[in-house]
């Protein structure tokens, strides 16, 4: 039987193979991608990433399957402890400070794409809400997947792509998966609906951050 995840995955189908073939991801692996374009990303994902696990204590608030709960709080707290933790590595091989975080403006895309997640949770539901973050776990697990084969000759962008292949992490999105299935299975037609929504959207806004990364994306018109 094709589940929820998978037809929203078809869904999303265009945005994701447009990811598989950014520049940015082949530009990473060739390790030809600039070290200014690797570290404007890095920025904008540390605010992307604190984000992204407030939303999960906020989500975990409203869910009320006890299973779904802690799922999302160990993962609010696994990303303190992982991704994040991780990242501080990174930030201190290429000299970015906490100063120069607070200092750099959220960019607009990711604004745009970390307001798209609160609305799924505040103007929508927590269903809606989980279907957003579904893409980010496991669009990111298919991309280290594919690139792990080939490694990058760059040994930060190796790591880059070692973060996203592990076991655990492996299991942490198919328990993502898992946990947007019972919610569908408790949702009417228009829910869904609203959740494949929700999970395109994001889909198309992971595509965009890649982008915004290679244009080093900022507020201000330039001439
Ligand atoms: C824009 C953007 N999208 C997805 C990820 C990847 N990611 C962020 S949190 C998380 C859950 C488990 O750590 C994963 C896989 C990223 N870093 N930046």
């Amino acid at each position: 039987m094709i589940t929820f995840t998978d037809q929203i995955h078809q869904a999303a189908a265009p945005f994701w193979q447009k990811s598989f073939e950014h520049p940015f991801i082949h530009e990473l692996q060739a390790g030809t991608l600039p070290k200014d374009v690797f570290r404007y990303y890095l920025i904008q994902d540390r605010y992307y990433l604190s984000e992204f696990g407030k939303l999960h204590e906020l989500i975990a608030e409203q869910v009320d399957d006890a299973h779904g709960k802690q799922f999302l709080l160990d993962g609010a707290q696994g990303l303190k402890d992982g991704e994040i933790a991780v990242r501080e590595g990174f930030f201190e091989q290429l000299g970015i400070t906490p100063d120069e975080v607070a200092s750099t403006p959220i960019a607009p895309t990711a604004y745009n794409y970390v307001n798209h997640m609160y609305a799924e949770l505040y103007r929508g539901t927590p269903q809606q809400a989980i279907a957003g973050l579904l893409p980010c776990y496991w669009l990111y697990n298919q991309i280290g997947q594919h690139l792990v084969a080939q490694g990058s000759p760059v040994k930060l962008y190796q790591r880059w792509i070692e973060t996203y292949d592990s076991d655990d992490y492996t299991d942490s999105v198919d328990q993502m998966i898992a946990l947007t299935n019972r919610s569908a299975d408790q949702a009417d037609a228009a829910l869904k609906g609203k959740m494949k929504t929700a999970f395109v959207r994001s889909s198309a806004y992971e595509l965009a951050f890649w982008q915004m990364a290679l244009d080093q994306q900022k507020w201000q018109v330039t001439a």
